[in-house]
């Protein structure tokens, strides 16, 4: 299934409606993600950021509107289109996620043993140029148990990043990281999106990583349960056209009004 989307325009989502049984968490989610740009999903804590990307990577179908990718409707396509599509996404979340049984090198080639027919002297010479990619290299025989947090989140991107991924999908990256280590793991982003032309979308709390680095983004609302404002972090802090916007971006407590 097709769509007339401009090409830029590398993921759409169209009046999308997420939610869990009978609860919905957001609805009219109305926005374009363009070709190696950084996304933000912002707004508080439960407003439904990670439902919003649990529907974009796959793991819940939204309860109505569409999601477009590259011009393709992903909820509309046969199930093994959708996991074509997805060969597309790399994933990052909050707590890495990696393998405790396997080294970072053996974690990195799972998804190059799962998905492709690469040799395995060829899957480990992608293993060191991802880590390498990350400044991993010297955690390839180690075990997930004896990383920093830092160390995994970035063992973590470099699996993410194994299958060549045109859109990234981070869940918190930068959660529980130290200033340093934030910023670190930040410029690695916009490297990525920079240097490979890789698209990202972003969840993310931290809001002077998301002024550094986000090009876009949309605010979610808890309350009324819709997005209230579009535009990049900075604009919606520079300029926001509503008080509840204002106080987020500037850490002030925004309560609403009765
Ligand atoms: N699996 C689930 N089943 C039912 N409800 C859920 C599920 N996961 C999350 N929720 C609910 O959906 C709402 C939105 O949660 P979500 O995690 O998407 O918010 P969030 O904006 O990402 O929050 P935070 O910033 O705190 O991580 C919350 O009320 C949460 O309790």
């Amino acid at each position: 299934m097709t769509n007339t989307q401009p090409a830029e325009h590398l993921l759409s989502v169209e009046n999308l409606t997420v939610g869990y049984g009978e609860r919905i968490i957001q609805h009219n989610i109305n926005f374009t993600v363009k070709k190696g740009s950084i996304f933000a999903l912002m707004g508080g804590s439960g407003c439904g950021k990670s439902t919003l990307l649990k529907s974009m990577i796959g793991l819940l179908p939204p309860k109505a509107g569409d999601f477009l990718v590259k011009g393709e409707n992903y909820w509309k396509s046969s199930k093994q289109h959708r996991i074509d599509i997805g060969r597309n996404f790399g994933v990052l979340f909050q707590s890495a996620a990696l393998w405790s049984s396997m080294t970072v090198g053996e974690n990195i080639a799972l998804p190059l043993q799962l998905f492709t027919d690469l040799s395995s002297s060829m899957i480990q010479r992608l293993v060191e140029l991802k880590l390498g990619l990350v400044g991993m290299s010297h955690a390839i025989n180690l075990y997930p148990s004896e990383l920093s947090g830092g160390m995994k989140k970035r063992c973590g991107l470099a699996r993410a990043l194994a299958l060549d991924p045109e859109i990234l999908f981070f869940d918190e990256p930068s959660a529980g990281l130290d200033p340093i280590t934030s910023k670190r793991l930040d410029d690695l982003i916009v490297n990525l999106r920079d240097g490979l032309g890789t698209t990202i979308v972003i969840v993310s709390h931290e809001l002077p990583s998301l002024f550094a680095i986000a090009d876009d983004g949309v605010f979610l609302d808890a309350e009324t349960k819709t997005p209230i404002a579009y535009g990049s972090p900075k604009e919606l802090r520079d300029h926001p056209p509503c008080e509840l916007v204002n106080d987020f971006m500037h850490r002030q407590i925004f309560e609403h009004p009765k």
